[in-house]
């Protein structure tokens, strides 16, 4: 074929080496055409071309040599015919290319979705994610042939640039970028550590519908990711003087499992399927731009709130970051006497950094207990410009959260929930030599005041018998006048024989270990997301400098069934969620008959404690204190007094901690074999009209031993109105102690505050002096 300059009709990406093969040469300018272009294309044009490339899918080419259709009257019309007739094929082929070509307007309204309704993005999976990855991954292979990429690999000069420039434009553009903006040395360290990441699979879509070279591309990635195991490490050493180790077998996984198998298989069945390849082409193009438009917004979506608190300053450095790196990316490369089509491609690759790394790295950090948030404003804001800078798209995060199929009840009330992201207390913990405390977690002396444990006081803890409550008669009432004034003097006591089998509570405790030992990757399954309160993570973390408990927690909401998370549950090891199924229906059964009993002392009408506590919307959680070398340094559980209706706590492996308020003076609860800790929460309190207390409590830990608890708290549902109980306040006359409101309103003033005494309960009393 003659090497006259020819423009190209492309339906699908195409690359240098495609221009080589056919010994075409590429306009500077590879603009993709319209379908409609394909009935342009000369007979004669056609027919100059080699078998395998009229196969080869849609990539079609027409010469300009002064020929075109408009010269064949014959021809012309048969273009009318055809074009009367356009098939369904066609059809698909049109539509896809109108949804590509609109690539930043679908990114853009992703991310801006993902901004304004995060709960968009909810049904997002990390399975459906690695599905959409790969299923555009073998797209794009299957725009290569096996010989694009052995071309690929005979581009030394392009692949040295790209991984050169890769390891220097954007680490000292991190660099300077922090510097210019006079960023905090926490920033500054978030910058520099995306700026060391390897470039990923977005940047191989990105490139794909950038029309760049895709083989040079993922043959780049490739390259980059594998040196990322020694790079990213050296670099951020030098940089911003913390070294991040870096998982390189994690490293080598993930290539080889989204980016490499994929486009192989792609490009191999490119080569030897062609009839399947030309079928299912059109539908790669509008599937990659789905895929990275979703990614955007789940990863926008995610951390919404995080992204609209990490201010201007780390949105403004990390679009610096990303523009210079595209633009260094793509200038030096060009200097280089790259091609436009290469050059651009060494530019997206240079200029987008893997975010699944970031995220990864950016939880070792969190681990190590460098200060987290920053770490998570820069990972956001790095997707943030590089997909509003719409013509390259964005990062591909994985997300951590997944399938919703129900509406969740809390939807509303959840973002104010949320609490800043921690390091677990457990890895700390695990970590060799570990014998001082960071700084957080140190307390100061006022908090640890007034520790007297009054072992006196401690015996004295009401034990109520479940056994003898159910079966009090009218003549001997003396167990439910126990209770009574169990929740009137104390607020808590210990309830046995309440017919929970004693090897069961064993296997919930051995369970609930494990759960906390599982290692660190499933556990990030099973992480809180941005704006949630289940999962592991913690609550009530408003800032920076607050000071944290020495514990970690793991929520889950267990009743009603439909409110339950299907992402955390269906990810829970199986055998424990069997038996958090069956805990949650046997604890609920235990509150819902103390919840009668109270009725029935406090002379609560039946079916008003029935509306209240029917339809009870109950969570789990469990906490899980590590040993602490400073244990009179730290505290476990901050004083506080539970939110719930009723809290029923399963003190794990008999290890003392809890501690009670009691006449000032904090006084443990000491474990009882086979015995549960009830004691009343606020809306109890409310209900009850302070008759009941919700008292203060708190947790100490174990300078050798590891505790564990399991509490279950039991509320009304979301929507019913909490206030004193009329048929209690009516019959004996009282005045209203609280205000009137919804269980969900109740818990957004609760979450609004730190987790702190009581002072919260202060705000739902009613000034009865002014009414
Ligand atoms: O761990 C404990 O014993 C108490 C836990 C607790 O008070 C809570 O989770 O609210
Ligand atoms: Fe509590």
């Amino acid at each position: 074929m003659a090497s006259s300059v020819v423009s190209l009709s492309l339906t699908t990406p195409l690359k240098a080496n495609s221009f080589r093969k056919y010994n075409l040469t590429p306009l500077p300018s590879l603009r993709r055409i319209s379908c409609c272009s394909t009935r342009e294309i000369s007979l004669k044009s056609r027919l100059a071309l080699p078998a395998t490339c009229k196969q080869r899918r849609s990539v079609e080419l027409f010469t300009r040599c002064g020929v075109s259709s408009n010269d064949f009257p014959a021809e012309k019309e048969k273009e009318k015919e055809k074009e009367k007739e356009r098939s369904f094929g066609e059809w698909v082929e049109f539509l896809g290319e109108a949804v590509s070509t609109a690539f930043p307007v679908w990114v853009s309204l992703g991310c801006l979705l993902g901004l304004v309704k995060p709960s968009a993005f909810n049904w997002v999976t990390p399975d459906l994610t690695i599905i959409g990855l790969t299923v555009t991954m073998l797209g794009m292979g299957m725009t290569l042939t096996l010989d694009d990429l052995r071309g690929a690999l005979k581009m030394p000069k392009e692949l040295f640039a790209g991984f050169l420039l890769q390891y220097s434009v954007m680490p000292l553009s991190a660099y300077l970028v922090s510097k210019l903006l006079n960023l905090p040395s926490h920033y500054a360290a978030g910058l520099i550590l995306v700026g060391c990441c390897p470039g990923g699979t977005a940047s191989n879509i990105v490139t794909y519908i950038a029309r760049g070279n895709v083989a040079l591309s993922v043959l780049m990635t490739a390259a980059s990711t594998l040196s990322a195991v020694i790079m990213t490490p050296l670099l951020t050493a030098k940089l911003a003087k913390q070294y991040v180790a870096v998982d390189a077998l994690g490293l080598v996984k993930s290539t080889l499992q989204v980016v490499l198998l994929p486009v192989l298989a792609g490009a191999f069945m490119n080569q030897y399927f062609q009839r399947v390849v030309k079928f299912v082409t059109p539908l790669m193009a509008p599937i990659a731009v789905g895929t990275v438009a979703i990614l955007c917004g789940t990863a926008i979506g995610q951390n919404a709130s995080a992204i609209l608190a990490s201010g201007k300053q780390v949105v403004m450095a990390c679009v610096l970051l990303h523009a210079s790196g595209f633009l260094f990316g793509y200038l030096f490369s060009r200097l280089l006497r790259i091609d436009v089509a290469s050059s651009r491609t060494v530019s997206i690759e240079v200029g987008m950094q893997v975010k699944t790394r970031c995220l990864d790295l950016f939880w070792r950090q969190s681990i190590l207990g460098i200060r987290s948030l920053q770490y998570r404003a820069l990972f956001l804001a790095s997707v943030t410009p590089s997909s509003v800078a719409s013509w390259l798209g964005s990062g591909d995060a994985v997300p951590q959260n997944s399938l919703k199929t129900e509406k969740p009840m809390e939807a509303e009330g959840e973002t104010q929930w949320s609490s800043l992201l921690v390091p677990s207390v457990l890895e700390i913990a695990k970590e060799n030599n570990f014998t001082t405390v960071p700084p957080r977690y140190l307390r100061s002396e006022q908090d640890k005041t007034e520790t007297l444990d009054d072992s006196c006081l401690s015996s004295k803890l009401p034990v109520i018998d479940m056994q003898r409550l159910c079966s009090v008669s009218a003549m001997d009432t003396t167990e439910l006048k126990k209770l009574d004034l169990a929740c009137q003097d104390w607020g808590f006591f210990q309830l046995v024989n309440h017919g929970i089998d004693s090897s069961f509570l064993e296997k919930l405790e051995t369970e609930a270990q494990d759960l906390f030992n599982l290692p660190m990757e499933e556990k990030k399954r099973l992480w809180q997301r941005s704006g949630e309160f289940e999962g592991f993570g913690q609550v009530n973390i408003v800032s920076e400098d607050q000071k944290l408990d020495w514990g970690d927690m793991f929520i889950l909401t267990t009743q009603p069934i439909p409110s339950r998370k299907p992402h955390l549950f269906s990810k829970l090891p199986p055998s424990f969620r069997e038996t958090v199924e069956t805990y949650s229906s046997q604890v609920k059964s235990l509150a819902k008959i103390l919840f009668a009993k109270m009725a029935c002392v406090l002379e609560v009408e039946r079916e008003e404690m029935e509306d209240l506590f029917g339809d009870v919307w109950q969570s789990i959680k469990i906490n899980y204190y590590p040993p602490c070398p400073q244990p009179d340094q730290v505290i476990g559980l901050t004083p506080h007094s539970d939110a719930a209706g009723l809290t029923i706590l399963l003190q794990v492996n008999q290890v003392e901690g809890l501690q009670i308020k009691k006449d000032n003076k904090w006084v443990v609860v000491k474990p009882l074999p086979n015995a549960l800790v009830v004691n009343v929460g606020e809306i109890l309190e409310i209900i009850t009209n302070g008759r009941y207390r919700s008292i203060e409590h708190r947790v100490m830990v174990n300078a050798e031993k590891e505790r564990l608890s399991v509490a279950m708290f039991h509320s009304p549902g979301k929507e019913t109105v909490i206030g004193p109980a009329k048929s209690l306040v009516d019959k004996h006359q009282q005045q209203c102690l609280f205000k009137s409101m919804s269980t969900q309103e109740f818990f957004d003033a609760f979450f609004a505050q730190k987790l702190n005494g009581k002072s919260h309960l202060d705000l739902m009393t009613l000034d009865n002096t002014s009414s």
